[in-house]
């Protein structure tokens, strides 16, 4: 294809340019990309979880090897910079985004990501994302995409960076925010945890971006960490006396016999040391009755029903969503855990737990390296209406333990009005004793100051998990 070196004019797509003459067929998309261009279109369209999608659509189409690798890169990729991306497009056009239809949007996008962050030659990313507007759109919007295209083409993505990005001296955290393609408030969120928005911020964001290690759990009682280890080839893992670490993307690991025979399941370290944490604080009294108030989809309730089952105790484990305490049942199998479809504010069960662990719903701004879209998708108002309910749930978990009992809260969240905020504010209403939950994380460094947990991907190489440890005193 030949290169044209002129400047494009900014492309005008309130008329957009009609092919003078097109071919009768339109040349075929390549598999990859329509892979890709799909998965774009269901996460905007239908708020669909690429890492969801994609895996599906890869086997019901038999994309493997080099395309299935192309189409998650480019699937990923393209979700994980898309804000950025986005303001890159809207510099490049004379109107606003939203004038533009969302389907060529998502080309748009794609085309932009691959002429900016991957090696594939300009000319190819160019006349594919051509093809792809004429089959997702219509002939009439191929002018407009090449152009649009062949502008962005012009700079390298460090010199739009520098044309778009606000000065570090006026606000560091924004220009560090577009700069790893994070949103400005997840960044200030970030800084706000971490106390810094020093080369540290930059690290926690671009940790967002690294394709995180696979982490299994090894069964307490049915199998060793080290013999987990050994099955699949792994690494027993720095932290968790239960867990296991794999390289990113290992395998299929549903079908490897541990996993089918119930002995292992995949969660992440950090997961497993907040679920541990709340079963090792030392309690005066009976320990017997367990209970852990968000349980769906049961990760943590089959790791407490195996520690229960070789401590003599039960776990109640409270989903308020059925579909979720259906994959409780599922992953509590044979364990001595019930389920209980309820409403953790109000579960209807009998008051006097031990222990109880708090799950909470929340941002999910922890585990940002396992969601693609989700920074984008996350907004600074669902931030009040989380902690109302984290509020409500762990007051609600304080009155069913006992008094001398202990609560475990945990997020996968390091925004400090999901950890500190509520944790400091429903203790201070309760009267509970925050407890140093550090002591509960032993041999584990840079977990944070006293009392709180915070755990970071970049330093620990687990999810950005928070836990708080309370014991309740009247
Ligand atoms: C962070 S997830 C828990 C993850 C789980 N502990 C695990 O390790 O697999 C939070 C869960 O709380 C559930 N949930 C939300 N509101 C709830 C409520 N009011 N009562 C009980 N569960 C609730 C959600 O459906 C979701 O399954």
């Amino acid at each position: 294809m030949r290169h044209d070196r002129r400047k494009p004019s900014r492309p005008d797509h309130s008329r957009p340019a009609r092919r003078k003459e097109g071919p009768k067929t339109p040349p075929k998309v390549d598999p990859a990309r329509q892979a890709a261009f799909d998965v774009l279109r269901a996460v905007s369209e239908r708020d669909a979880y690429a890492n969801l999608v994609l895996p599906d659509l890869l086997r019901e189409r038999r994309i493997s090897g080099r395309d299935a690798a192309l189409a998650t890169e480019l699937t990923y990729g393209t979700c994980r910079a898309r804000g950025l991306l986005d303001e890159i497009i809207a510099a490049c056009s004379d109107r606003g985004l939203s004038s533009v239809d969302g389907a060529v949007l998502d080309v748009l996008r794609l085309g932009a990501y691959q002429l900016l962050r991957t090696r594939v030659p300009e000319h190819a990313a160019v006349t594919s994302s051509v093809d792809l507007a004429r089959s997702a759109a219509g002939s009439y919007v191929t002018g407009f995409v090449n152009a649009m295209l062949r502008r962005i083409s012009e700079k390298d993505e460090r010199r739009w960076l520098d044309e778009l990005a606000p000065s570090p001296e006026k606000d560091r955290i924004g220009n560090i925010a577009l700069r790893t393609a994070h949103p400005r408030w997840i960044a200030r969120a970030f800084a706000e945890a971490l106390g810094t928005s020093g080369d540290e911020l930059t690290a926690a964001l671009e940790a967002d971006d690294a394709r995180p290690d696979v982490h299994l759990v090894a069964r307490p009682g049915a199998i060793s960490a080290d013999e987990l280890a050994a099955i699949t080839g792994g690494d027993v893992a720095p932290y968790s006396p239960y867990g296991v670490r794999l390289p990113p993307g290992s395998g299929d690991l549903a079908e490897s016999e541990p996993m089918r025979e119930g002995l292992a399941a995949v969660q992440d370290e950090g997961s497993q040391l907040c679920a541990r944490a709340l079963t090792t604080v030392p309690l005066d009294g009976p320990d017997e009755r367990w209970l852990d108030l968000c349980a769906g989809p049961g990760g943590k309730a089959a790791l407490l029903g195996a520690l229960a089952s070789i401590q003599g105790a039960t776990v109640d484990a409270v989903e308020q969503a059925e579909h979720r305490a259906k994959l409780v049942e599922h992953a509590v199998t044979d364990l001595p855990v019930t389920v209980h479809v309820a409403d953790g504010r109000d579960p209807g069960l009998e008051a006097g737990y031990d222990r109880v662990l708090v799950d909470a719903p929340c941002t999910g701004l922890g585990a940002l390296r396992r969601r693609p879209e989700a920074r984008w998708r996350r907004q600074p108002s669902d931030v009040s209406d989380l902690t109302k309910l984290q509020a409500e749930l762990l007051t609600s978990a304080l009155g069913l333990a006992r008094v001398g009992g202990v609560v475990a809260y945990v997020v996968c969240s390091p925004h400090l009005a999901e950890t500190d905020g509520v944790v400091r504010e429903v203790a201070r209403r309760s009267g509970a004793e925050l407890l140093d939950a550090r002591e509960q994380f032993p041999d584990m460094p840079d977990v944070g100051d006293a009392p709180f947990v915070q755990l970071w991907p970049h330093r620990h190489g687990t999810d950005a998990m928070f836990c708080a440890l309370l014991r309740k005193t009247r």
